[in-house]
């Protein structure tokens, strides 16, 4: 098949500022080679069709079509013609997001016009402020090698008298000064209780997906998370690298083979979704001065933990939506839910913010269904299949007690709570219908609190990517004509 490739002739306009290849006459070239390269055989009549529509053909065209041919044809270009690739490859993905049901231009324009600024504003209300979490515990895993060598890693807990007195535990809150696990302690009730009378609508609930944090109340803390930003905390190395080894190998996520099960994959993106909300955190606000405590964005370590790897934003954009799908279709629960603080006032406002959130005409009018949860589980061994990954994601949301830097600790357990969440509305098993499945989904205040704030980081990420990449690029590409040009020299 042969292939005219629009971009190609500025593309290479494009290198030409580097090196005099401007009349290189490559304007066509043939598929099929890179095209079974990258699917790994030929494809269906209507995978063909979406192959050759275009959705796909940047992506294909700058990664490998475009680079092989130019390698063969003319092998001084291709150097900066990789570089030109991967900078446009990076952030003008193109076409619906994979599994998903809106494409990404769709997503750009939801996220920066209408969701970003609601979630800003609904993670800043009393009830989503507050976070209840275990910040001591110890990892079941392997013995504590924490790392962190600063002192932004730590968390700030509230002083009691900070946040809403309906929130406070009457007993047995953890002293500041106790900084050990205390185990063996028999269930608290108390906290129980004061759930039930302050947070009407709200149950005790288990959560299938996620490993239970709330086996004692009197180790749990309140957090005020807009004290606790997720941001760069100087948490790196072995331990980190220790993390995401066990979640992506010990659970076989990364290098999936081509028959591994669509939920497999599911499970695999999220993780890479969220591992790359996590790196565009830490890149949107990085400690670029220690002395000076200064903090701003760092360009370049965006582009080289998230904008160089296509892949990583896809799963960003997957991850974001998946979430988002699971929020609009706990809509109902949601805007009926109970939102007290001390404040009445606060309540309404937070009702009202959560319901422009879920019933929002704008997202259901261009994204109605932005994840079709509908296609999971369906295979023969669909039942088993879901214990073993509920498993598998259970054991994950375990090692966040094994994460030694508390502040990423404790975003890492809400993000694990909310994804956790967001499975548990999604697949809820009680029933086969999907409408009295939802009816029949309870959530935990701290599941509602955890599923928004996620909500929130990768609604955050994916305004960062959209919003920083062209800067990050740009820095990039400096340095590259810096580098090319010593080269020359
Ligand atoms: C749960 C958790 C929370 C954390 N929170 C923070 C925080 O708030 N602040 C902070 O400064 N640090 C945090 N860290 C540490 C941070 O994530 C990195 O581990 C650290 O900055 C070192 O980065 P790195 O470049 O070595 O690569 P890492 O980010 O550690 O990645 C390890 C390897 O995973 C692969 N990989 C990277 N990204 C992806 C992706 N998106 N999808 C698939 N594979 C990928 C790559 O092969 C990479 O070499 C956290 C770590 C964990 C485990």
């Amino acid at each position: 098949m042969k292939f005219k490739f629009p971009g190609l002739e500025p593309l290479l306009a494009l290198t030409s500022d580097f090196l005099s290849v401007g009349d290189n006459n490559v304007t066509h070239m043939d598929l099929e080679e890179p095209k079974n390269k990258m699917f790994g055989g030929p494809r269906e009549p209507d995978e063909e069709k979406i192959f050759v529509s275009g959705l796909y053909a940047a992506d294909v065209l700058h990664n490998l079509a475009l680079l092989e041919f130019c390698k063969e044809q003319s092998p001084e270009i291709a150097f900066p013609l990789q570089f030109v690739m991967v900078i446009l490859s990076s952030h003008k993905l193109s076409g619906i997001i994979e599994d998903c049901c809106c494409d990404y231009k769709t997503v750009d324009t939801l996220n920066n016009q209408v969701l970003h600024l609601l979630l800003q504003d609904l993670v800043r209300t009393p009830f989503f402020r507050y976070f209840k979490t275990r910040l001591w515990c110890d990892c079941p895993f392997w013995p504590d090698d924490g790392m962190c060598r600063l002192r932004d890693c730590s968390v700030c807990e509230c002083p009691d008298n900070e946040f809403p007195k309906i929130f406070k535990v009457p007993a047995g809150h953890l002293p500041t000064d106790d900084l050990t696990c205390q185990e063996g302690k028999p269930q608290a009730i108390v906290d129980r209780t004061l759930d039930k009378k302050a947070f009407r609508g709200w149950m005790e609930t288990d959560n299938p997906w996620t490993y239970d944090d709330e086996r004692d109340n009197s180790e749990m803390t309140y957090v005020n998370l807009l004290l606790n930003p997720e941001r760069y905390t100087g948490y790196t190395g072995p331990s980190a690298q220790r993390i995401w080894d066990t979640i992506y190998q010990k659970h076989s996520l990364k290098d999936l083979p081509g028959d591994a099960s669509p939920e497999r994959r599911v499970l695999y993106k999220l993780i890479s979704g969220l591992h790359s909300s996590i790196s565009v955190h830490i890149a949107r606000d990085y400690l670029l001065d220690e002395g000076k405590n200064l903090w701003g964005p760092n360009p370049t370590l965006l582009y080289e933990r998230v904008l160089k790897h296509p892949d990583r934003v896809r799963n960003l954009y997957f991850t974001f939506l998946f979430v988002l799908r699971a929020v609009t279709k706990a809509g109902d629960y949601l805007s009926q839910a109970e939102y007290s603080t001390d404040n009445s006032l606060e309540h309404q406002n937070t009702l009202a913010l959560v319901n422009q959130l879920v019933n929002n005409n704008r997202l259901r009018s261009a994204c109605p269904v932005p994840y079709d949860e509908a296609k999971m589980w369906k295979g023969e061994n669909g039942r088993e299949l879901k214990s073993q990954i509920q498993s598998q994601f259970r054991n994950i949301s375990a090692l966040m007690d094994c994460v030694g830097c508390e502040k990423c600790r404790l975003w890492g357990k809400l993000q694990i709570l909310g994804l956790g969440t967001a499975l548990k509305i999604l697949f809820s098993e009680d029933s086969n219908d999907p409408v009295e499945q939802l009816g029949q989904v309870q959530l935990q205040r701290n599941e509602v609190i955890a599923l928004i704030n996620l909500l929130n980081r990768l609604s955050e990420s994916v305004q960062a990517v959209h919003s920083l990449a062209p800067e990050a690029e740009k820095v990039v590409k400096d340095g590259q004509i810096t580098a090319l040009s010593l080269q020359s020299v």
